[in-house]
């Protein structure tokens, strides 16, 4: 069978072009002779359905709107946020279920409180301050987002939670909400709130968000940076100001550790991408933040769009993975290395519409790629954790308003940055995880918006193909048939990809004598560098 005529929409390759390479994709022996089950095939964590029946109800769905605009799709926006025209209290429990089919809202756990159908009913029944909804109208925040409406009441009624939603669905806002139920004062005994995310961009956005959110109170929002841990342990008086923290990791264990911060009033802890913050290396940490935590009624929330299966109260939005309908993801075989750069030339030549983010898999070849694209005639930056802290800010701003067109960035800038105009995002390097994966294109397609996400495919990348396939269709893309015969990775192979990258050969069109000389001069000069230093971020 030829199993490159069923290629169809969301997967690229060049037949003439790559003829030698068929083989590598051809499918296993097994996999040929059943249908493959792929609900079953999906990590069991991101299997947020749970059910094949919404499977085959995506796939007819997606053929009946086959040749429309990704713009015109399922009303893009409206998404994740539906106009509720009854915004009465729940009649009965067959309303409420009702409700959460509507929006995709799947909740486990006892005794859950109601789900609100807007901010208004929110903010009355729950009884925040005046103060949150003024600043949710001031920042055009209308209507709650399926996370929303139901993660918050389950958090104001001072129960532990595990939240799983898309990219882009507004999480943020779910659980600064919740915060803001409880801490809407100062109070003048340090912190009694603690959010811990993995970077320290994505601590700044949270940090920034709050601060509107808080707009015109007394209730104050530390960011905690080298500079405010410093002045915190100068002046211990400093550290009774604030209310609320928002901190990396590692930030806060070396605060911990020197005496230098007190958490012993803290009654919420949230960890933003939890799911990156238990694993090794962030473990560690957040077991010493929660040993410092030690007031009785701590209250624990988790979340993050990839996680994995436990127990307590837990709220999964149904759209799986990212925004489902709003990104056009593709699959693009390149055959060898060197293939990548053509790809993006062409590209880049044929025109494209920015601002794009390009994910690689190491600092080194963020670096080498930047060298190649700098002199394309495009604004191209690149972000990764050797620059400094000033030029990651200054970078972010930059690409932010528009003045950078691309910017090439490591797993540093996968989670949960809120670019909200990135227009395509692309997989220069095949992802480590289906995790990383989703996380990486969750970048574009946020609230609601059209994006698009490209994967480059070279030959070392094939027998891991899979995972990202499964992914793909389960998000109710377009996926030949034959890539879905394709042999999964076995348990090991996973675990094996995510410790350690494929190895690749350098992105480079130097000639190798050109290489050679230049590898001498920097041999010459990395002599004299230090050793990077380790850092909170996740790469
Ligand atoms: N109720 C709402 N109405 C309109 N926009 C919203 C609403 N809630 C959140 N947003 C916007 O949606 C965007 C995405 O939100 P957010 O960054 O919280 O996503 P997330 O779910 O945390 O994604 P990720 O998993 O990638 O971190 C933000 O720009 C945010 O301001």
């Amino acid at each position: 069978m030829d199993f490159f005529k069923l290629l169809g929409a969301g997967a690229k390759f060049d037949k003439a072009r790559f003829k030698e390479d068929i083989s590598v994709f051809k499918p296993s022996k097994r996999a040929a002779h059943h249908t493959v089950d792929v609900v079953d095939s999906v990590p069991k964590e991101l299997d947020f359905f749970g059910d094949h029946g919404r499977q085959q109800q995506q796939q007819q769905q997606k053929k009946k709107t086959a040749g429309v605009p990704t713009s015109q799709l399922s009303g893009s926006a409206s998404q994740y946020i539906h106009t509720e025209d009854d915004h009465s209290p729940f009649q009965s429990e067959s309303e409420v279920a009702e409700f959460l089919k509507k929006h995709r809202i799947k909740v486990t756990g006892s005794d859950v409180p109601h789900p609100v159908k807007s901010f208004d009913m929110l903010c009355k029944e729950h009884e925040f301050p005046a103060f949150v909804q003024r600043n949710l109208q001031k920042f055009g925040f209308r209507q709650p987002t399926p996370i929303q409406m139901q993660a918050v009441p389950i958090a104001v009624h001072r129960r532990d939670l595990i939240a799983n939603a898309p990219t882009g669905s507004g999480k943020t806002l779910a659980f600064l909400l919740s915060i803001l139920h409880d801490i809407n004062t100062p109070e003048k005994e340090g912190f009694r709130a603690v959010v811990v995310s993995p970077t320290r961009e994505l601590a700044t956005q949270i940090y920034e968000h709050m601060r509107n959110l808080t707009f015109g109170q007394k209730v104050k929002t530390c960011l905690m940076t080298k500079k405010a841990a410093t002045l915190q342990a100068e002046d211990p008086m400093m550290r009774q100001r604030y209310d609320i923290l928002v901190t990396t990791p590692l930030r806060l264990v070396h605060s911990i550790q020197k005496g230098e911060i007190n958490l012993k009033h803290v009654r919420r802890l949230v960890l933003d991408e939890a799911d990156t913050l238990m694993e090794k290396g962030f473990l560690e940490q957040v077991d010493e933040i929660l040993a410092a935590c030690t007031s009785p009624n701590l209250q624990i929330s988790l979340f993050s769009a990839t996680m994995p299966s436990s127990d307590p109260v837990r709220v999964i939005i149904g759209a799986m993975n990212s925004a489902t309908d709003t990104i056009d993801q593709q699959l693009v075989y390149v055959g060898q290395e060197e293939g990548k750069l053509v790809e993006v030339r062409n590209m880049i030549a044929s025109g494209f519409k920015p601002p794009c983010l390009i994910f690689v898999q190491s600092i080194d070849r963020a670096q080498e790629l930047f060298r190649e694209l700098v002199f394309e005639g495009i604004n191209v930056d690149v972000i990764h954790s050797d620059r400094t802290q000033t030029q990651r800010n200054r970078i972010i701003q930059k690409f932010r308003s528009g003045a950078l067109w691309v910017l090439i960035c490591t797993e540093l800038m996968a989670r949960g940055i809120d670019f909200k105009g990135v227009n395509m995002v692309i997989n220069y390097d095949f992802p480590q995880s289906a995790q990383s994966y989703i996380h990486r294109i969750g970048r574009t397609g946020r609230a609601g918006r059209a994006g698009k996400a490209i994967t480059y495919i070279t030959k070392e990348d094939a027998p891991y193909l899979r995972v990202i396939v499964n992914v793909m269709r389960q998000s109710g893309c377009d996926v030949p048939e034959w890539m879905l015969e394709m042999k999964n990775p076995t348990n090991n192979d996973r675990k094996k990809l995510k410790k350690k990258p494929v190895e690749r050969k350098d992105i480079s069109t130097k000639p190798n004598y050109a290489k050679k000389r230049h590898q001498k001069k920097a041999d010459g000069q990395s002599k004299a560098k230090k050793p990077r230093a380790k850092s909170d971020d996740s790469e």
